[in-house]
């Protein structure tokens, strides 16, 4: 008999749990309930690894014992006793899968009570073992590299994305980009001669920077010790190194700094309703990086481990401030997109888009996903980064 995986659930608080691993269920049971559910269109909702799902009957269950119940403890156990039973998985399964983090919460409970309206379960994150395969092999990366290097498409280059009529228009572009290839190159469309000042600010500060550092679980390590990535930029933070603000030595940077968070309180809403579902909740110290004559920084992701916190960095802006950049000077960032397969994979296939690090340009990465690369520049290359932190919803956000 052909054997399906099922998800399972489980009930925590007001939100519902669910875990990665899996009971096997026999087929012809699925297609029993399948049978008996599929009317609700939203039938296995829940996706997991290509595999299945949960009947959408127990999510409907589950809100109404919520409702059943006022106190939180008894909501919570009744609800378990009625996700577990439905996915016969013991307690002590239940337990261990919570412990060895393969498990995710998920709110639709609480969204379709809020809501009023039935809002499926979503699809789930990879578990963190499967997040960490993400990062390619040696020598997947040493095939990757060999594959076919095209120049970005740079959206809104005869307008610039902030000088869009409809600014509106040209935020849904992006976070369409994102949500499809998770990067956007746009142009900024901004004045060159506050582009000059910026480049001057940031020179003027390049003794203030120290070697760029490379950041696992949240701290910095020591690059000869893990060497995850090779990065030679010089680096400094630009709020705490006290550069900020309109009186400060930076002030041009200062307000490069605002749009840069603007744009990313601008692009919230937006990410939350799109299929990335993806929520900003803060925002990083603004980077100003400089990467001298042979910089280059190896192909990484910039949160390939969850940063070690809740809400770690999910989004990556980058704004480049070199104005006349010669493009035989190299440096450009060249983003990975995978086409077949997923970036881990050994047998991944996908092609690199280069983006050229010209003033104005602006590109937008999703820092959990996209690989990445700074190829070597051989002129002075700098450039204002960003970092927004949050949470994707299948990954447990609320
Ligand atoms: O400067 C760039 O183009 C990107 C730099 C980068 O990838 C990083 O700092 O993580
Ligand atoms: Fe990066």
């Amino acid at each position: 008999m052909q054997e399906m995986n099922l998800t399972w659930m489980k009930a925590c608080h007001d939100e519902i749990v669910v875990g990665a691993k899996v009971l096997h269920y026999p087929a012809t049971h699925f297609e029993r309930l399948w049978r008996k559910y599929h009317h609700l269109g939203n039938f296995p909702a829940v996706r997991f690894g290509g595999e299945l799902v949960v009947p959408a009957s127990f999510h409907l269950e589950a809100r109404d014992e919520y409702l059943k119940y006022s106190d939180k403890t008894t909501q919570q156990e009744k609800l378990k006793e009625l996700l577990e039973r439905a996915a016969f998985l013991s307690d002590e399964e239940v337990q261990s899968q919570l412990e060895t983090g393969s498990v995710v919460s998920i709110d639709t409970v609480r969204e379709s009570l809020r809501q009023g309206v039935w809002i499926p379960p979503r699809q789930l994150r990879p578990s963190l073992f499967s997040l960490l395969q993400r990062r390619p092999s040696k020598e997947a990366m040493e095939r990757m590299q060999r594959m076919r290097r095209m120049p970005a498409e740079v959206l809104f280059e005869a307008v610039g994305l902030l000088k869009m009529e409809s600014l509106d228009q040209g935020l849904q572009k992006v976070v369409e980009q994102l949500e499809t290839r998770g990067w956007a190159a746009c142009h900024l469309g901004l004045h060159g001669k506050l582009m000059d000042r910026a480049r001057l600010e940031a020179s003027q500060l390049k003794p203030k920077m120290s070697k760029g550092a490379t950041v696992i679980e949240n701290r910095v390590v020591d690059p000869t010790e893990s060497p995850n990535a090779l990065r030679g930029d010089w680096t400094l933070f630009m709020q705490e190194q006290g550069l900020t603000g309109p009186k400060g030595p930076a002030p041009t940077l200062t307000m490069l700094e605002s749009a840069l968070t603007d744009l990313g309180m601008q692009l919230d809403p937006r990410l939350r309703r799109s299929r990335l579902q993806l929520r900003i909740t803060e925002r990083c110290d603004g980077m100003l990086a400089c990467y001298e004559e042979g910089g280059a920084y190896s192909a990484h992701l910039d949160n390939a481990d969850g940063d070690g916190r809740v809400d770690g960095r999910v989004l990556t802006m980058v704004m480049y401030l070199n104005q006349n950049w010669d493009r035989r000077a190299g440096g450009e960032l060249a983003i990975f997109e995978p086409e077949k397969g997923e970036l881990g994979d050994e047998q991944v296939e996908g092609k690199w888009y280069m983006v050229s690090p010209e003033a104005n340009t602006l590109v937008l990465l999703l820092a959990d996903r996209v690989l990445h690369e700074v190829r070597s520049a051989y002129a002075e290359r700098y450039a204002l980064s960003m970092w927004f932190c949050g949470q994707h919803a299948e990954y447990g956000g609320s």
